[in-house]
């Protein structure tokens, strides 16, 4: 079935209202076979007042965490990982508890506590004290294990971090080869994602990009500019720098099956509800979301300091979305960007 034509300009007044809750810009952009739409609102650089425009790239937070996944799934194809074996098997040095299993660290549902609750409880402080710092895969671990686990592994759902940062570990222990090499030659290079990349522990990003800006906890107090940082502290869970037509055709490709094979796509999709009315779910790496018009997509949200990210695409891969907000500590506007699904998928200017 065709869905209805993006609502493109209820896409625009989603924008509109995330500028007035205090995001400097906006983008998003909807890719549909040949065919592509734009929105760009606000500055992508508040100082020197630049508009902002969708071909900038952006630190993409969590939804790196879905690219981790393709690389770990590939694995599993190749027989070098066993999805529901210890984790502990492949890992230089052991997680508390052995009963948490691979799958755990891809679901959330290993228990393991999210280091970055007590590492950005103060929103700038916390995150001037690690912008410029590198951390191994151990520390990152090391600092979650410090702390009991949230559940029994496989007991309950609770997105952790640490879960992602341990399969960055996985696949460095496994393969012997830096999960940089791996995004490139498994999914970079054979997408041509030619805005894609992973430079951790650089703090810049090349080529043309948004600034990124900061909400102080106190909101009167200016937005801090945070766009130069390693992301050491997510590295595999949060530091791929990427734009919307790269991000639109990664999730394309592999909801059209062109990244894994059917059965690990299978797995990776099989989504466990995560809210009360059942609307978000969540499989492996990968969200899913239930839109009011009955359509679901399929794809990750992502929150690093000074961008917002949602990037989404439907279950053949036929439409996608990515939207960006340069904004971060400011759920309103997290939640107001989160609108622009609705008018890219169900056509309807949002509830
Ligand atoms: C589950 C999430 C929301 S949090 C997780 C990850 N991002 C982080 O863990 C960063 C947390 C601190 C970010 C910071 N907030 C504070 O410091 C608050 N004191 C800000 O807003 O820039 C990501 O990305 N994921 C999002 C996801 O998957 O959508």
């Amino acid at each position: 079935p065709s869905l209805p034509a993006p609502d493109v300009a209820a896409v625009a007044a989603v924008h509109r209202t995330a500028l007035s809750q205090g995001a400097p810009g906006a983008l998003t952009r909807i890719d549909e076979g040949p065919r592509s739409y734009h929105v760009a609102t606000g500055e992508a650089d508040t100082a020197a007042h630049t508009p902002m425009d969708t071909g900038r790239r952006f630190r993409v937070g969590s939804v790196s965490k879905t690219f981790t996944t393709v690389v770990l799934l590939q694995l599993v194809a190749e027989g070098k990982v066993d999805l529901d074996a210890p984790a502990n098997r492949y890992l230089p040095e052991p997680l508390p508890d052995e009963r948490i299993t691979v799958r755990h660290l891809l679901s959330h549902r290993s228990g393991l506590y999210d280091y970055t609750n007590d590492m950005f409880y103060n929103t700038v402080p916390g995150f001037e004290a690690v912008r410029n710092k590198v951390f191994s895969y151990q520390e990152l671990i090391d600092l979650s294990t410090a702390k009991p686990l949230n559940n029994a592994p496989g007991a309950a759902y609770s997105y952790s971090n640490t879960n992602f940062v341990a399969l960055g570990a996985i696949i460095e222990h496994v393969t012997g080869t830096p999960v940089a090499t791996h995004y490139q030659r498994r999914i970079f290079a054979p997408l041509r994602l030619k805005n894609t990349s992973y430079v951790h522990p650089r703090t810049t990003i090349s080529g043309t990009y948004a600034r990124g800006y900061l909400r102080q906890d106190d909101t009167t107090l200016p937005l801090v500019d945070s766009t130069e940082q390693t992301v050491s502290w997510a590295q595999s869970a949060g530091a791929v720098i990427s734009d919307a037509k790269d991000l639109n055709r990664f999730f394309s490709a592999l909801l059209s099956g062109k990244l894994l094979p059917e059965e690990q796509l299978r797995e990776m999709t099989t989504t466990v509800p995560v809210t009360a009315d059942g609307k978000q779910s969540y499989g492996l790496g990968l969200r899913g979301r239930t839109l009011s018009c009955g359509t679901t997509v399929y794809g990750h949200t992502g929150t690093v300091q000074g961008y917002y990210t949602y990037a989404f695409t439907t279950s053949d891969g036929r439409r996608s979305m990515t939207s960006l907000a340069n904004t971060s500590n400011n759920g309103t506007v997290n939640t107001t960007l989160g609108a622009t699904l609705e008018a890219s998928f169900c056509g309807t200017d949002p509830a």
